[in-house]
């Protein structure tokens, strides 16, 4: 008797503990477009089966503002499903989970308020963005809530990460905060490897 032929594999979906770029689907009619920012059920369907528990929103005057290089450490480690709502960003989420074979490689996304772009950032990456315009508006979602006792950072302009900032480290707008940070040597990661490597693919099959 033949074989039964072999079911279609399921879509190779990345799991949680890696970035993602999301793009929602806009439907557009004469007065404009509609758009499901954020659907639970189908993005665990999608392999994104988290929980938010608060939504934030930053204001950014200028273009060059550099926010991170941020996290929270465990017991209030976050996942956060991040978007430009007016403007432009270039967003980056640094593998800094201990042990990781990508430890200290990151990836660098636009978002744009245009196109509707969502990263997903997940618990063991530290994330940080520099806008590209003036005014620029983002929003995003958290896995957990603020707990500032938990708060960590690194430098965002550290050499031995080398992110390209669009903007020379002397001129970017930055909280008093962000230059305090050190870089990775001697950073002690609270965060541990979890067996998913940083790929550069961020769009989901
Ligand atoms: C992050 C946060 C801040 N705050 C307060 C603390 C402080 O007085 C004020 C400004 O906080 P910050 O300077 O930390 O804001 P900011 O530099 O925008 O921090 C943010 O940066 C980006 C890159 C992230 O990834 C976020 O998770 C967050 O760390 O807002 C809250 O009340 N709740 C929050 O969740």
């Amino acid at each position: 008797m033949p074989a039964a032929p072999a079911a279609d594999p399921a879509p190779a979906f990345p799991p949680p503990s890696h970035p993602r770029l999301i793009v929602p689907r806009r439907f557009a009619d004469r007065r404009g477009w509609f758009c499901e920012t954020w659907n639970a059920a189908r993005l665990a369907g999608q392999g994104l089966d988290v929980v938010f528990v608060q939504d934030n929103q930053s204001w950014s005057a200028r273009r060059g503002t550099i926010r991170g290089l941020h996290f929270q450490a465990p017991p209030h480690a976050q996942g956060k499903l991040v978007r430009a709502v007016r403007g432009r960003i270039l967003d980056v989420a640094v593998d800094i989970r201990r042990g990781s074979p990508t430890y200290g490689r990151f990836v660098a996304v636009e978002l744009t308020a245009a196109g509707g772009e969502q990263l997903w950032v997940p618990v063991g990456y530290a994330h940080g963005f520099c806008t590209l315009e003036d005014d620029c508006d983002v929003v995003y979602k958290v896995t957990d809530v603020y707990a500032p006792a938990c708060e960590g950072g690194l430098a965002f302009d550290d050499p031995a990460l080398a992110i390209p900032w669009p903007v020379a480290p002397g001129e970017a707008s930055l909280s008093d905060k962000d230059t305090t940070y050190g870089g990775l040597a001697g950073f002690e990661s609270p965060f541990a490897y979890d067996g998913v490597p940083l790929r550069p693919e961020l769009v989901v099959p």
